[in-house]
């Protein structure tokens, strides 16, 4: 392999590329791994079935079921996964050793499992108030014109504030805490804006909790529509950009989350411009936001490109968001982490600088010619070093471990 390497690298040089400098970086940056995608966004308390117009789809057998199984799993997918990882847990995944409480009553006691599990394997934790799969959350929630509604709500937001802060303390890196509601309407509303300003003061009751802006990072989730809510959301694209900006939080964009001609690859240099940090769930959505598995196809790719090109490896906080039951979900996981590595990897390795000088000189043949032939560079031989050297499985090597627990997980957990 090292000779396969060196000649590749030697190409790449050639065109321009330091290919060291590019494994580095690429070992440095990290992808939160997102926990729902091992048990189908069920979670731990009791939620039951999964609302907020989000779907699962699929029932293959070997679901986790317990803070353990998840666990175990989720330990299957570090193991098949190079670079570095950070886990994203959703509030839903409250392990509760004594008494369970409701959602607004939550504390950091009750993810002690999750901040050891963490601690072991040197991740950081990001966190997300769950607002869905709830008996308060039946449609409207931070937005809902009862008072009580929100105001449960806007408690269980600051208690996942205050945990957000001892995941962070104790795992001495930040915690992204991201906050998506699904409040919208199935059909034509009568009120755009009311729910709109609940939603925005509500929004400001939870962050005037004192809480500490270095250590968590608010972001904020925006969504064009949801099953059941196809006419109208809360939290569209405006309101989250706006009230990102406005009140100096970080904005997320979730690539599900737009018209299908719209993307997020042509979005991140703009957000950039305007706002320090910006935050993503890379996804795939078939004709709708059906959070499939992520490809290593062009909008994946491209997405990558713009973080590299805007130098923004430190400002961009990429997470997934997809969640398919119809396959192994080990597999599932393992292809679309290790699928946002090599994007970043064919972007890290691109002669970037080539191709802007080409543009600002208008020399849009250069630039064509160049972005063609990078498509046919050897870039699995670098990935193959990558993989090598981060000591997980080349290739398809990973699958063979997959399938060699999938048969004892399955006689121990059935269907
Ligand atoms: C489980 C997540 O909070 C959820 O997928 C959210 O991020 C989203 O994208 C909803 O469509
Ligand atoms: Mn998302």
């Amino acid at each position: 392999m090292m000779d396969r390497f060196q000649e590749s690298k030697r190409l790449y040089e050639h065109l321009g590329v330091d290919v060291d400098a590019a494994l580095r970086k690429l070992s440095d940056f990290p992808i939160s791994m997102h926990c729902w995608q091992g048990d189908d966004v069920v979670g731990f308390d009791g939620a039951g079935a999964l609302s907020g117009g989000i779907q699962t789809t699929g029932n293959y057998p070997g679901r986790a079921r317990t803070p353990r199984e998840l666990m175990e799993d989720i330990d299957a997918v570090l193991a098949l996964t190079p670079g570095k990882k950070r886990l994203n847990l959703h509030a839903s995944y409250a392990v509760f050793e004594g008494d369970q409480v409701d959602r607004d009553q939550i504390k950091p006691e009750h993810f002690r499992p999750w901040i050891e599990f963490a601690k072991d394997r040197g991740l950081g934790l990001d966190f997300n108030p769950t607002l869905f799969s709830h008996p308060k959350a039946a449609g409207l929630t931070l937005s809902h014109p009862d008072p009580e509604i929100r105001k449960f709500w806007i408690r269980h937001c600051q208690a996942c504030l205050r945990i957000s802060e001892v995941f962070a303390e104790e795992l001495n890196t930040y915690c992204l805490m991201n906050i998506w509601i699904p409040d919208g309407l199935k059909d034509i509303p009568g009120d755009r804006m009311g729910p709109r300003r609940r939603f925005m003061e509500s929004l400001d009751e939870i962050l005037s909790l004192d809480y500490d802006r270095n250590k968590v990072l608010v972001a904020l989730e925006s969504k064009v529509f949801g099953i059941g809510m196809e006419s109208y959301t809360a939290g569209s694209a405006e309101f989250t950009m706006n009230y990102a900006l406005s009140r100096g939080i970080t904005p997320l964009m979730d690539n599900g989350h737009y018209h299908p001609t719209e993307l997020v690859s042509d979005k991140l240099s703009s957000m950039l411009l305007f706002h320090p940090k910006v935050a993503l769930h890379v996804t795939r959505p078939v004709r709708w936001d059906s959070d499939h598995v992520v490809l290593f196809d062009d909008e994946t790719k491209e997405i990558a490109k713009e973080i590299v090109r805007c130098d923004a490896l430190d400002r961009v906080l990429l997470g997934l968001d997809f969640f398919d039951a119809s396959i192994n979900r080990i597999a599932a996981w393992t292809i679309g982490m290790r699928n946002m590595q090599k994007a970043m990897l064919y972007a890290l390795l691109m002669p970037m600088s080539r191709l802007k000088e080409a543009q600002d000189k208008q020399d849009f043949t250069t630039l064509l010619m160049l972005n063609e032939e990078c498509k046919t560079y050897p870039f699995q031989d670098i990935w193959d070093y990558y993989c090598e050297s981060q000591q997980v499985p080349v290739r398809e090597e990973w699958f063979l471990a997959v399938r060699q627990r999938e048969a004892a997980l399955l006689r121990q957990r059935g269907d």
